[in-house]
């Protein structure tokens, strides 16, 4: 459904050069649901805009519903639905107006037209709202609108940048709600990116992280926490040499990340639960029996600190970096 070959995009501005993407691979199958994550300007943004056709590639290929972006802009449009990070409804519009025309340039009748957008007020909890003009409208509902727009066409490639960003937990539930929803009833091709990781652990069934404008990881959510994260550890003994001892221990085992800090112990270790019975009879064996034992399953944001050095929570997330044209 979405197929790129060394997709690139170059900025040049005052004289220096951005490489905001740099030969990005991807396909993605009919259906699927991918969240791109990465750091602050790794390059998702500008992906998804040359996808959309709102920015063209500086070289490279990228296709959408078998439509080449550059060469069929018109087709790729008409068969996709795109969210981007700034607000896409026009001021003095009224909502309801607004889903309804977006709904029509998608080709929907006006009935369908009206149901579909009756059908997003509802899931997106916009009834109190969607007959103002969109400028009176606070900054979540602005963006429950954007969202609604996105998803009104019923497109077969959905495109959201950040959809969930200011919007308060029971409405990012009613989102995800509606994703999966879509993919089900409508096998409806997504791709997102978040900076709440925990969204992309539970929404997407592939994860592709980019760094520097390249993919670095694609996988599922639980393997690249399994072979990428592994679990955390951490042993409390009773004095300083016992854990000196259980360190060498953890190390000779296989775990990573040994450190030992007083009596505590910490490490990471792939499949912690199944190896820390036998451990900590030997650690009892050997004369340093251990206090207490904490382990904890990885997050993707060990992940991400794995790949790329940095934590996506310590890196300023959620401030966008680009104001994005209107809905597509
Ligand atoms: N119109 C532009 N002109 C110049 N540089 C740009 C432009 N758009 C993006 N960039 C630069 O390209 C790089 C990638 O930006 P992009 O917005 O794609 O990153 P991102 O991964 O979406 O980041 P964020 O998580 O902050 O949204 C950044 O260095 C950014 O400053």
């Amino acid at each position: 459904m979405i197929r790129t070959e060394a997709l690139a995009r170059t900025f040049t501005r005052g004289g220096t050069t951005v490489e905001a993407v740099r030969g990005l691979d991807l396909q993605v199958a009919r259906g699927e649901l991918v969240a791109l994550l990465g750091p602050n300007g790794a390059g998702k943004s500008t992906t998804l805009r040359m996808l959309t056709t709102l920015l063209a590639p500086t070289s490279g290929r990228a296709s959408v519903a078998g439509h080449d972006v550059v060469a069929d802009p018109r087709a790729v449009r008409r068969r996709t639905g795109y969210v981007g990070q700034g607000n896409g409804a026009g001021h003095h519009q009224r909502g309801r107006d607004e889903l309804v025309g977006q709904a029509r340039v998608h080709g929907l009748g006006r009935a369908e037209a009206r149901r579909r957008a009756d059908e997003l007020v509802a899931a997106l909890d916009l009834g109190a709202v969607v007959d103002r003009r969109v400028g009176t409208l606070s900054g979540g509902q602005r963006r429950r609108l954007d969202v609604a727009l996105g998803l009104v066409g019923a497109p077969d490639v959905l495109f959201l940048d950040e959809p969930s960003t200011g919007l308060d937990p029971h409405n990012r539930a009613a989102l995800q709600e509606h994703v999966r929803a879509l993919r089900s009833r409508r096998d409806t091709t997504v791709v997102l990116t978040t900076h709440y990781l925990d969204e992309a652990d539970a929404l997407a069934e592939r994860v592709v992280v980019v760094d520097h404008g390249r993919v670095i990881a694609d996988d599922t959510p639980a393997r690249l926490k399994a072979e990428l994260a592994g679990d955390r550890l951490v042993l409390r003994l009773g004095d300083a040499d016992a854990a000196a001892r259980a360190a060498g221990r953890l190390r000779a085992a296989g775990a990573g990340e040994v450190e030992a800090d007083g009596a505590q112990v910490r490490a990471r270790l792939a499949d912690a639960p199944a190896l820390v019975p036998r451990l900590l009879h030997d650690l009892e064996a050997a004369g340093a029996p251990v206090a207490s034992v904490e382990v904890s399953r990885p997050t993707l944001d060990d992940v991400f600190l794995r790949l790329t050095g940095r934590s996506l929570r310590e890196g300023g997330a959620g401030t966008p970096t680009s104001h994005e044209e209107a809905a597509a």
